[in-house]
Protein backbone atom coordinates (compact mmCIF):
# COMPACT_ATOMS: atom_id res chain seq x y z
CA UNK A 1 0.00 0.00 0.00
CA UNK A 2 1.68 3.24 -0.73
CA UNK A 3 1.42 6.18 1.47
CA UNK A 4 2.02 9.99 0.47
CA UNK A 5 2.59 12.13 2.78
CA UNK A 6 1.41 15.57 2.54
CA UNK A 7 1.49 19.30 4.00
CA UNK A 8 -1.29 21.23 3.70
CA UNK A 9 -0.84 24.68 3.15
CA UNK A 10 -3.78 26.80 3.93
CA UNK A 11 -6.65 25.00 6.28
CA UNK A 12 -9.95 26.55 5.23
CA UNK A 13 -12.47 25.84 3.25
CA UNK A 14 -10.68 23.50 0.40
CA UNK A 15 -7.75 21.98 2.35
CA UNK A 16 -10.58 21.21 5.78
CA UNK A 17 -12.57 19.25 3.42
CA UNK A 18 -9.90 17.56 1.92
CA UNK A 19 -9.27 16.28 6.18
CA UNK A 20 -12.83 15.41 6.09
CA UNK A 21 -12.30 12.96 2.75
CA UNK A 22 -9.25 11.72 4.67
CA UNK A 23 -11.16 10.90 7.73
CA UNK A 24 -13.98 9.20 5.94
CA UNK A 25 -12.68 7.74 2.94
CA UNK A 26 -9.40 6.60 3.41
CA UNK A 27 -10.37 3.06 3.38
CA UNK A 28 -12.34 3.11 0.17
CA UNK A 29 -8.65 4.67 -1.58
CA UNK A 30 -6.48 2.49 0.07
CA UNK A 31 -9.38 -0.54 -1.75
CA UNK A 32 -9.95 1.44 -4.55
CA UNK A 33 -7.22 3.92 -5.65
CA UNK A 34 -3.58 2.35 -4.05
CA UNK A 35 -3.08 4.53 -1.78
CA UNK A 36 -3.70 6.41 1.45
CA UNK A 37 -3.00 10.04 2.46
CA UNK A 38 -1.22 10.87 5.71
CA UNK A 39 -1.63 14.55 6.64
CA UNK A 40 2.16 15.14 8.16
CA UNK A 41 2.00 19.22 8.49
CA UNK A 42 -0.40 22.38 8.48
CA UNK A 43 0.18 25.63 8.38
CA UNK A 44 -2.47 28.24 8.14
CA UNK A 45 -2.57 32.10 8.31
CA UNK A 46 -4.80 32.41 10.93
CA UNK A 47 -4.30 28.89 12.89
CA UNK A 48 -0.45 28.75 13.07
CA UNK A 49 2.02 25.49 11.71
CA UNK A 50 2.23 21.90 12.95
CA UNK A 51 4.47 19.71 12.25
CA UNK A 52 3.99 15.52 12.93
CA UNK A 53 5.78 12.81 10.82
CA UNK A 54 3.89 10.28 12.15
CA UNK A 55 0.95 12.36 10.91
CA UNK A 56 -1.75 13.99 12.57
CA UNK A 57 -5.44 12.39 12.99
CA UNK A 58 -7.96 13.70 9.82
CA UNK A 59 -10.84 13.60 12.18
CA UNK A 60 -9.34 15.62 14.93
CA UNK A 61 -8.03 18.75 12.74
CA UNK A 62 -11.70 18.89 11.29
CA UNK A 63 -13.14 18.32 14.71
CA UNK A 64 -11.18 20.48 16.75
CA UNK A 65 -12.32 23.83 15.59
CA UNK A 66 -8.76 25.64 16.54
CA UNK A 67 -9.49 29.50 17.59
CA UNK A 68 -6.52 31.97 15.90
CA UNK A 69 -3.40 30.29 16.78
CA UNK A 70 -4.95 27.10 17.59
CA UNK A 71 -1.87 25.15 16.11
CA UNK A 72 0.55 26.12 18.92
CA UNK A 73 -1.51 23.99 21.26
CA UNK A 74 -0.57 20.75 19.54
CA UNK A 75 2.63 18.60 20.06
CA UNK A 76 4.83 19.74 17.19
CA UNK A 77 2.45 23.00 16.89
CA UNK A 78 2.83 26.86 17.01
CA UNK A 79 0.86 29.71 17.00
CA UNK A 80 2.57 31.52 14.10
CA UNK A 81 2.00 30.09 10.51
CA UNK A 82 5.75 29.26 9.21
CA UNK A 83 5.31 27.95 5.68
CA UNK A 84 8.94 28.38 4.51
CA UNK A 85 10.21 26.20 7.26
CA UNK A 86 7.05 23.79 6.95
CA UNK A 87 7.14 23.22 2.64
CA UNK A 88 11.38 23.21 3.46
CA UNK A 89 11.57 20.75 6.52
CA UNK A 90 8.21 18.63 6.20
CA UNK A 91 8.64 15.17 5.70
CA UNK A 92 6.28 15.98 2.49
CA UNK A 93 5.62 13.86 -0.32
CA UNK A 94 3.21 16.60 -1.40
CA UNK A 95 2.03 19.69 -0.66
CA UNK A 96 -0.99 20.71 -1.22
CA UNK A 97 -1.51 24.80 -1.39
CA UNK A 98 -4.58 26.31 -0.88
CA UNK A 99 -4.41 29.30 0.28
CA UNK A 100 -6.20 32.82 -0.92
CA UNK A 101 -5.36 33.27 -4.97
CA UNK A 102 -4.11 36.34 -5.41
CA UNK A 103 -5.13 38.26 -8.72
CA UNK A 104 -2.53 40.70 -9.04
CA UNK A 105 1.04 38.62 -8.67
CA UNK A 106 -0.39 35.28 -7.42
CA UNK A 107 2.29 35.63 -4.22
CA UNK A 108 2.67 34.35 -1.74
CA UNK A 109 1.47 31.00 -3.42
CA UNK A 110 4.35 31.11 -6.18
CA UNK A 111 6.68 31.40 -3.47
CA UNK A 112 5.25 28.36 -1.66
CA UNK A 113 4.98 26.24 -4.72
CA UNK A 114 8.59 26.84 -5.80
CA UNK A 115 9.80 26.00 -2.49
CA UNK A 116 7.61 22.88 -2.51
CA UNK A 117 9.13 21.70 -5.76
CA UNK A 118 12.68 23.12 -5.04
CA UNK A 119 12.70 20.56 -2.16
CA UNK A 120 11.68 18.08 -4.58
CA UNK A 121 8.29 17.59 -3.43
CA UNK A 122 4.99 17.39 -5.59
CA UNK A 123 2.81 20.00 -5.60
CA UNK A 124 -0.90 19.91 -6.03
CA UNK A 125 -3.26 22.94 -5.91
CA UNK A 126 -6.90 24.73 -6.39
CA UNK A 127 -5.21 28.49 -6.34
CA UNK A 128 -5.33 30.03 -9.90
CA UNK A 129 -2.21 32.61 -9.17
CA UNK A 130 0.36 30.32 -9.73
CA UNK A 131 -1.24 28.52 -12.47
CA UNK A 132 -1.81 31.74 -14.35
CA UNK A 133 0.97 33.89 -13.67
CA UNK A 134 3.93 31.65 -13.44
CA UNK A 135 2.63 27.88 -15.00
CA UNK A 136 5.80 28.09 -17.43
CA UNK A 137 8.37 28.52 -14.23
CA UNK A 138 6.61 25.84 -12.06
CA UNK A 139 6.24 23.23 -14.87
CA UNK A 140 9.97 23.49 -15.48
CA UNK A 141 10.81 23.80 -12.13
CA UNK A 142 8.85 20.38 -11.28
CA UNK A 143 10.46 18.62 -14.24
CA UNK A 144 14.26 19.31 -13.45
CA UNK A 145 13.29 17.97 -9.94
CA UNK A 146 11.51 14.73 -10.95
CA UNK A 147 8.43 15.68 -9.55
CA UNK A 148 4.65 16.94 -10.52
CA UNK A 149 2.78 20.05 -10.57
CA UNK A 150 -1.23 19.32 -11.11
CA UNK A 151 -3.51 22.25 -10.63
CA UNK A 152 -6.61 20.32 -12.24
CA UNK A 153 -8.50 22.53 -9.76
CA UNK A 154 -7.82 25.79 -10.70
CA UNK A 155 -10.41 25.74 -12.90
CA UNK A 156 -13.98 24.50 -12.73
CA UNK A 157 -13.14 23.15 -9.33
CA UNK A 158 -13.48 19.33 -9.52
CA UNK A 159 -15.01 18.92 -12.79
CA UNK A 160 -12.64 17.78 -15.12
CA UNK A 161 -11.46 19.89 -17.55
CA UNK A 162 -7.35 21.04 -17.97
CA UNK A 163 -6.26 16.71 -17.97
CA UNK A 164 -9.61 15.46 -20.13
CA UNK A 165 -8.69 18.45 -22.74
CA UNK A 166 -4.83 17.54 -22.82
CA UNK A 167 -5.55 13.82 -22.61
CA UNK A 168 -8.41 12.57 -23.69
CA UNK A 169 -9.30 15.58 -26.71
CA UNK A 170 -5.09 15.57 -27.80
CA UNK A 171 -5.34 15.76 -31.69
CA UNK A 172 -9.12 17.02 -32.06
CA UNK A 173 -7.36 20.87 -32.48
CA UNK A 174 -8.71 22.76 -29.88
CA UNK A 175 -9.45 26.02 -31.34
CA UNK A 176 -11.03 28.67 -28.97
CA UNK A 177 -13.76 27.94 -26.16
CA UNK A 178 -16.48 29.92 -24.27
CA UNK A 179 -17.48 29.16 -20.76
CA UNK A 180 -19.36 29.94 -17.56
CA UNK A 181 -16.29 29.54 -15.14
CA UNK A 182 -17.41 31.44 -11.76
CA UNK A 183 -19.76 29.96 -9.83
CA UNK A 184 -19.98 32.82 -7.49
CA UNK A 185 -21.42 35.30 -10.51
CA UNK A 186 -23.50 32.33 -11.67
CA UNK A 187 -25.25 31.90 -8.51
CA UNK A 188 -25.95 35.68 -8.19
CA UNK A 189 -26.97 35.95 -11.41
CA UNK A 190 -29.65 32.72 -11.21
CA UNK A 191 -31.17 34.12 -7.11
CA UNK A 192 -31.51 37.44 -8.98
CA UNK A 193 -33.19 36.25 -11.45
CA UNK A 194 -35.65 34.90 -8.65
CA UNK A 195 -35.96 38.04 -7.30
CA UNK A 196 -32.81 38.64 -4.22
CA UNK A 197 -30.87 41.54 -4.27
CA UNK A 198 -26.96 41.60 -5.35
CA UNK A 199 -25.98 41.95 -2.13
CA UNK A 200 -28.22 39.45 -0.50
CA UNK A 201 -26.76 37.03 -2.98
CA UNK A 202 -22.84 37.72 -2.88
CA UNK A 203 -23.62 36.71 0.54
CA UNK A 204 -25.50 33.64 0.21
CA UNK A 205 -22.55 32.70 -2.26
CA UNK A 206 -20.14 33.28 0.91
CA UNK A 207 -21.60 31.09 3.22
CA UNK A 208 -22.02 28.06 1.47
CA UNK A 209 -17.89 28.29 0.40
CA UNK A 210 -17.96 29.30 -2.88
CA UNK A 211 -16.90 33.00 -2.99
CA UNK A 212 -13.36 34.13 -2.41
CA UNK A 213 -11.87 35.78 0.37
CA UNK A 214 -12.37 39.10 -1.83
CA UNK A 215 -16.11 38.13 -3.87
CA UNK A 216 -14.88 41.15 -5.73
CA UNK A 217 -12.68 39.08 -7.64
CA UNK A 218 -15.87 36.92 -8.06
CA UNK A 219 -18.39 39.40 -9.30
CA UNK A 220 -16.23 41.75 -11.10
CA UNK A 221 -14.92 38.98 -13.40
CA UNK A 222 -11.12 39.05 -12.18
CA UNK A 223 -11.41 35.39 -11.20
CA UNK A 224 -12.62 34.70 -14.25
CA UNK A 225 -9.74 36.35 -15.92
CA UNK A 226 -7.42 33.87 -14.42
CA UNK A 227 -9.27 30.95 -15.43
CA UNK A 228 -8.95 32.47 -19.30
CA UNK A 229 -4.98 32.91 -19.04
CA UNK A 230 -5.13 29.41 -17.81
CA UNK A 231 -7.68 27.60 -20.06
CA UNK A 232 -5.62 29.78 -23.02
CA UNK A 233 -2.37 28.82 -21.94
CA UNK A 234 -3.07 24.69 -21.56
CA UNK A 235 -5.09 24.77 -24.12
CA UNK A 236 -4.56 26.90 -27.23
CA UNK A 237 -0.64 26.95 -26.42
CA UNK A 238 -1.19 30.61 -25.73
CA UNK A 239 1.02 32.81 -22.94
CA UNK A 240 -1.12 34.95 -22.02
CA UNK A 241 -0.81 36.91 -19.10
CA UNK A 242 -3.96 38.52 -16.73
CA UNK A 243 -3.72 42.00 -17.99
CA UNK A 244 -3.82 40.47 -21.82
CA UNK A 245 -7.75 39.89 -21.20
CA UNK A 246 -10.51 42.41 -21.48
CA UNK A 247 -12.53 41.87 -18.31
CA UNK A 248 -16.06 43.59 -17.26
CA UNK A 249 -17.77 41.96 -14.40
CA UNK A 250 -21.56 41.42 -13.43
CA UNK A 251 -21.89 44.06 -10.82
CA UNK A 252 -23.45 47.06 -13.36
CA UNK A 253 -26.12 44.63 -13.38
CA UNK A 254 -29.47 45.33 -12.23
CA UNK A 255 -32.75 43.75 -11.05
CA UNK A 256 -34.11 45.28 -13.94
CA UNK A 257 -31.44 44.46 -16.41
CA UNK A 258 -31.83 40.77 -15.01
CA UNK A 259 -36.04 40.83 -15.15
CA UNK A 260 -35.99 42.63 -19.05
CA UNK A 261 -34.07 39.55 -19.99
CA UNK A 262 -35.91 37.09 -18.71
CA UNK A 263 -39.03 38.85 -20.36
CA UNK A 264 -37.00 38.62 -23.52
CA UNK A 265 -36.25 34.85 -23.61
CA UNK A 266 -32.86 35.55 -22.53
CA UNK A 267 -30.20 35.14 -19.63
CA UNK A 268 -27.64 37.14 -17.94
CA UNK A 269 -24.35 35.07 -17.67
CA UNK A 270 -20.67 36.17 -17.14
CA UNK A 271 -18.80 34.43 -19.50
CA UNK A 272 -15.10 33.98 -19.97
CA UNK A 273 -13.66 32.74 -23.87
CA UNK A 274 -10.64 32.38 -26.08
CA UNK A 275 -10.29 32.20 -29.93
CA UNK A 276 -7.24 32.01 -31.87
CA UNK A 277 -7.28 34.30 -34.42
CA UNK A 278 -6.27 33.94 -38.16
CA UNK A 279 -2.86 35.30 -37.50
CA UNK A 280 -2.37 32.69 -34.64
CA UNK A 281 -2.63 35.24 -31.85
CA UNK A 282 -5.00 34.19 -28.69
CA UNK A 283 -7.37 36.87 -27.88
CA UNK A 284 -9.44 36.33 -24.30
CA UNK A 285 -12.23 37.97 -22.63
CA UNK A 286 -14.68 38.62 -19.81
CA UNK A 287 -17.82 39.61 -19.93
CA UNK A 288 -21.50 39.71 -18.96
CA UNK A 289 -23.51 38.19 -22.31
CA UNK A 290 -27.25 38.25 -22.71
CA UNK A 291 -27.56 34.90 -24.13
CA UNK A 292 -30.92 33.21 -25.70
CA UNK A 293 -32.19 30.47 -23.88
CA UNK A 294 -31.66 28.04 -27.03
CA UNK A 295 -27.55 28.87 -26.09
CA UNK A 296 -25.68 26.09 -24.42
CA UNK A 297 -24.37 27.78 -22.01
CA UNK A 298 -27.87 29.54 -21.02
CA UNK A 299 -29.55 26.73 -19.09
CA UNK A 300 -26.54 26.61 -16.31
CA UNK A 301 -27.86 27.23 -13.08
CA UNK A 302 -26.46 28.09 -9.77
CA UNK A 303 -23.15 27.09 -9.01
CA UNK A 304 -22.61 25.05 -11.88
CA UNK A 305 -19.70 25.55 -14.37
CA UNK A 306 -19.82 24.92 -17.92
CA UNK A 307 -17.05 25.76 -20.72
CA UNK A 308 -17.69 24.89 -24.78
CA UNK A 309 -14.42 23.62 -26.45
CA UNK A 310 -14.45 24.42 -30.07
CA UNK A 311 -12.75 21.90 -31.86
CA UNK A 312 -11.41 21.29 -35.63
CA UNK A 313 -12.57 17.71 -35.48
CA UNK A 314 -15.65 17.35 -33.31
CA UNK A 315 -17.25 20.88 -33.13
CA UNK A 316 -18.11 22.16 -30.15
CA UNK A 317 -17.50 19.86 -26.90
CA UNK A 318 -19.37 20.95 -23.65
CA UNK A 319 -18.04 20.08 -20.21
CA UNK A 320 -20.49 20.91 -17.56
CA UNK A 321 -19.91 20.40 -13.57
CA UNK A 322 -19.68 22.29 -10.20
CA UNK A 323 -17.15 25.08 -10.55
CA UNK A 324 -17.42 25.84 -7.09
CA UNK A 325 -17.65 24.16 -3.53
CA UNK A 326 -15.00 22.77 -0.75
CA UNK A 327 -15.64 19.18 -1.06
CA UNK A 328 -16.10 19.52 -5.26
CA UNK A 329 -12.55 21.39 -5.06
CA UNK A 330 -11.01 18.86 -2.57
CA UNK A 331 -12.05 16.05 -5.37
CA UNK A 332 -9.60 18.05 -7.39
CA UNK A 333 -7.08 17.96 -5.38
CA UNK A 334 -7.70 13.78 -4.92
CA UNK A 335 -7.58 13.47 -8.94
CA UNK A 336 -4.21 15.53 -9.32
CA UNK A 337 -2.82 12.96 -6.47
CA UNK A 338 -4.03 10.41 -8.53
CA UNK A 339 -2.96 11.57 -11.25
CA UNK A 340 0.59 11.47 -9.59
CA UNK A 341 0.03 8.39 -8.33
CA UNK A 342 -0.62 6.19 -11.69
CA UNK A 343 2.06 8.53 -13.06
CA UNK A 344 5.09 7.00 -10.82
CA UNK A 345 2.96 3.55 -11.13
CA UNK A 346 3.70 3.41 -14.89
CA UNK A 347 7.28 4.50 -14.33
CA UNK A 348 7.92 2.17 -12.03
CA UNK A 349 6.57 -0.41 -13.94
CA UNK A 350 8.58 0.91 -16.60
CA UNK A 351 12.14 0.22 -14.81
CA UNK A 352 10.79 -2.66 -13.59
CA UNK A 353 10.61 -3.86 -16.68
N1 LIG B 1 -13.94 27.26 -2.52
C1 LIG B 1 -14.04 26.90 -3.80
O1 LIG B 1 -15.13 26.55 -4.30
C2 LIG B 1 -12.81 26.93 -4.68
C3 LIG B 1 -12.86 26.33 -5.94
C4 LIG B 1 -11.72 26.35 -6.76
C5 LIG B 1 -10.58 26.99 -6.32
N2 LIG B 1 -10.55 27.57 -5.08
C6 LIG B 1 -9.32 28.21 -4.66
O2 LIG B 1 -8.72 27.39 -3.64
C7 LIG B 1 -8.05 28.20 -2.67
C8 LIG B 1 -8.62 27.90 -1.29
O3 LIG B 1 -9.99 28.13 -1.33
P1 LIG B 1 -10.85 28.05 0.03
O4 LIG B 1 -12.28 28.06 -0.38
O5 LIG B 1 -10.34 26.95 0.89
O6 LIG B 1 -10.48 29.45 0.71
P2 LIG B 1 -10.62 29.87 2.24
O7 LIG B 1 -10.58 31.34 2.26
O8 LIG B 1 -11.74 29.12 2.86
O9 LIG B 1 -9.28 29.26 2.90
C9 LIG B 1 -8.03 29.77 2.58
C10 LIG B 1 -7.17 29.48 3.79
O10 LIG B 1 -5.84 29.85 3.50
C11 LIG B 1 -5.28 30.50 4.62
N3 LIG B 1 -4.24 31.39 4.12
C12 LIG B 1 -4.38 32.49 3.36
N4 LIG B 1 -3.17 33.02 3.09
C13 LIG B 1 -2.25 32.23 3.70
C14 LIG B 1 -0.83 32.24 3.81
N5 LIG B 1 -0.11 33.21 3.22
N6 LIG B 1 -0.22 31.26 4.51
C15 LIG B 1 -0.94 30.28 5.12
N7 LIG B 1 -2.31 30.22 5.06
C16 LIG B 1 -2.93 31.18 4.36
C17 LIG B 1 -6.41 31.24 5.29
O11 LIG B 1 -6.14 31.42 6.66
C18 LIG B 1 -7.59 30.28 5.05
O12 LIG B 1 -7.74 29.39 6.13
C19 LIG B 1 -8.25 29.65 -3.12
O13 LIG B 1 -7.13 30.05 -3.88
C20 LIG B 1 -9.49 29.57 -4.03
O14 LIG B 1 -9.47 30.57 -5.04
C21 LIG B 1 -11.63 27.55 -4.24
N1 LIG C 1 -14.81 31.75 -6.14
C1 LIG C 1 -14.62 30.82 -7.25
C2 LIG C 1 -14.15 29.49 -6.68
C3 LIG C 1 -13.76 28.54 -7.80
O1 LIG C 1 -12.58 28.97 -8.42
C4 LIG C 1 -15.96 30.63 -7.98
O2 LIG C 1 -16.98 31.08 -7.43
O3 LIG C 1 -15.98 30.02 -9.06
Amino acid sequence: MKIYNIALIGFGGVNRALAELIARKSPLWERDLGFRLNIVAVSDLHLGSVISPNGLDAKTLVEANFAKGGFGRLSGGSGEADNEAIIKTAPADIVVEATYTNPADGEPAVSHCRWALNSSKHVVTTNKGPVAIAARELKALAKANNVHFEYEGSVMSGTPVIRMAEKTLAGAEVKGFEGILNGTSNFVLCRMEEGLDFASAVAEAQALGYAEADPTADVEGFDVRLKVVILANELLGANLKPEDVSCNGISKLSPSDIQAAAKAGSRWKLVGSAVRNADGTITGSVAPKQLALEHPLAGVNGATNAVSLNTELLGPVTVSGPGAGRVETAYALLSDIVAIHNAQSANFAKEAA
